[in-house]
């Protein structure tokens, strides 16, 4: 017999490993519940979310975004009864069995689990990081980019592979012109990406070079200060944006003690296959590859997780089936790009949610409520993340706070104003004053807080 209460199948991480792996899971009956990350070790959607155009996932001739290929993912894995978390796993039991899955919300008991957890961007730990991150110092290009702070001024980026070739490009929109530090003489990139590098105007390659400190004034980064590995020669670079593409680190800390790692931490898989030193627990994705690192690899051992998780479960006859019910309706596209701009026709000082830079202009001198604001840029996967949470909370508070959206590519001047360093930010306004920001994707319960505090809810 089969306890009811113990899920088939739970896949922790939700890059393109994870959705394969649940949409084969939920085809095949098991109804899997998947955790799919909040914060630690990336965001739900994993790391194609920080990117723009892939061109190299089958299917897509023209190329896809990497945050609309995710989406379609998410949903083709809900169409077929996947059970979505958007928390992070805290703790993990592989001991006992059932194994035991810890959230930040809840617990679950599980006969079999699917690791994919993926691999987070490493920092370099330079001495002024920490005061600059964010504030002229990212790990993600895509998303921070379109920053005014970038705007027309001179950016570096570090690395030699694809990542970094791919960011470099992308910074030359934006930035008045870009110098690729790479620590050694050559690049790791693709011929093709290399070529597109070399042969760009805008792009200056610093070679045998590293990044010894950033500097600057008043919490504004000026520039770096780089080092000739050979020469050992040390001076300036003046930059106001420095982004990071140094590689990554496998999301295993969760992990340690109880499954075998290698030496760096990626989980060490039996050879063509994706078990792991546990029976019952799979690995898939760059969290168990430290050689192809891709979508579709990562895709394609996520398929091979879940069909072997199901064999794993059926020789064990501890399978509990679900019949799929839903028909075979599609679920309507859900509207991801901003809504049009108010403008001095359409805006109405009645209503809780509003769009662009004119909107906010009125709203903070004649709005009486606290005012939200949203930043985000067109190509920021994290800011697709953030908007189901900003819009369950706006109408949580219809009525009483008003909502705005900033497109930081739209209303450059307006992101300028408030200073915006990255995307997405949300900053809080009254009686003409900020009176908090917050930066990155928040829980819900963080937004109702700080409103809260505001609206004086709770206070006596
Ligand atoms: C800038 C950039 C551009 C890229 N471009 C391409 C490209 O064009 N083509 C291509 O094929 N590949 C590309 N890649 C590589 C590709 O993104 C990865 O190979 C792929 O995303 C790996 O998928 P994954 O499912 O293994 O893990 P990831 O995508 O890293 O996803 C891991 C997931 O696990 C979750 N997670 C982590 N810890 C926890 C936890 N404790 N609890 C719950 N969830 C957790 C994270 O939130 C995340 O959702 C690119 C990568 C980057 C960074």
């Amino acid at each position: 017999m089969t306890n009811p209460t113990v899920e088939n199948l739970v896949i922790i991480g939700s890059g393109p490993a994870g959705y394969t792996a649940a949409i084969y899971a939920a085809r095949a009956n098991l109804k899997p519940v998947m955790f799919e990350g909040f914060q630690t070790g990336g965001i739900p959607g994993g790391q194609l979310m920080t990117t723009t155009e892939v061109e190299n996932f089958p299917g897509f001739p023209e190329g896809i975004t990497g945050p609309k290929l995710m989406e379609q993912m998410k949903a083709q894995a809900e169409r077929w009864g996947t059970e979505c978390y958007t928390e992070d796993v805290i703790k993990v039991d592989l001991q006992e069995r059932p194994f035991t899955i810890q959230s930040t919300e809840r617990e679950v008991k599980a006969h079999s689990i699917i690791i994919s957890t993926g691999a987070t961007a490493k920092r370099l730990g330079l001495p002024s990081e920490h005061h600059f991150w964010s504030n002229g110092i990212s790990a993600c290009a895509i998303c921070d980019g379109a920053s005014p702070i970038f705007k027309n001024e001179e950016l570096a980026v570090i690395g030699g592979g694809d990542s970094a070739v791919e960011e470099a490009i992308y910074l030359t929109k934006y930035g008045s012109h870009v110098n690729l530090l790479v620590r050694r003489d050559s690049l790791r990139a693709s011929k093709a990406m290399q070529d597109r590098a070399l042969n760009n105007p805008k792009i200056t390659i610093h070679w045998n070079t590293v990044a010894v400190d950033a500097f600057g004034e008043g919490g504004k980064m000026e520039g770096l200060k780089i080092r000739n590995i050979q020469t050992s020669e040390e001076k300036d670079l003046p930059v106001r944006g420095l982004f990071y593409a140094v590689g990554h680190t496998p999301n295993t800390s969760l992990f340690q003690g109880q499954i075998e790692l290698d030496e760096i931490g990626y989980i060490k898989v039996k050879l063509g296959t994706v078990a792991t030193s546990v029976e019952g627990v799979f690995a898939a994705g760059d969290v168990q590859d430290h050689e192809y690192r891709q979508a579709i690899t990562a895709a394609g051992t996520g398929c091979m997780a879940a069909l072997l998780a199901e064999r794993w479960l059926s020789e064990r006859d501890l399978i509990q089936e679900y019949r799929h019910t839903q028909s075979n309706e599609t679920k309507e596209d859900k509207p991801t790009s901003s809504m049009p701009a108010d403008t001095e026709y359409t805006f109405d000082i009645n209503k809780t949610r509003h769009y662009g830079g004119y909107a906010l202009r009125k709203l903070f001198h004649e709005g009486d409520r606290l005012i939200m604001v949203k930043y985000v840029s067109p190509t920021c996967g994290p800011c697709k993340t953030l908007k189901p949470i900003l819009d369950k909370v706006a109408d949580e508070y219809d009525g009483k706070i008003y909502f705005i959206e900033i497109d930081i590519e739209a209303d450059p001047e307006i992101a300028q104003m408030g200073q915006i360093t990255g995307t997405p930010t949300v900053q809080f306004f009254k009686d003409q004053e900020l009176l908090h920001e917050m930066r990155g994707v928040k829980q819900r319960s963080e937004f109702r807080q700080v409103i809260d505090r505001y609206l004086g809810v709770g206070v006596s």
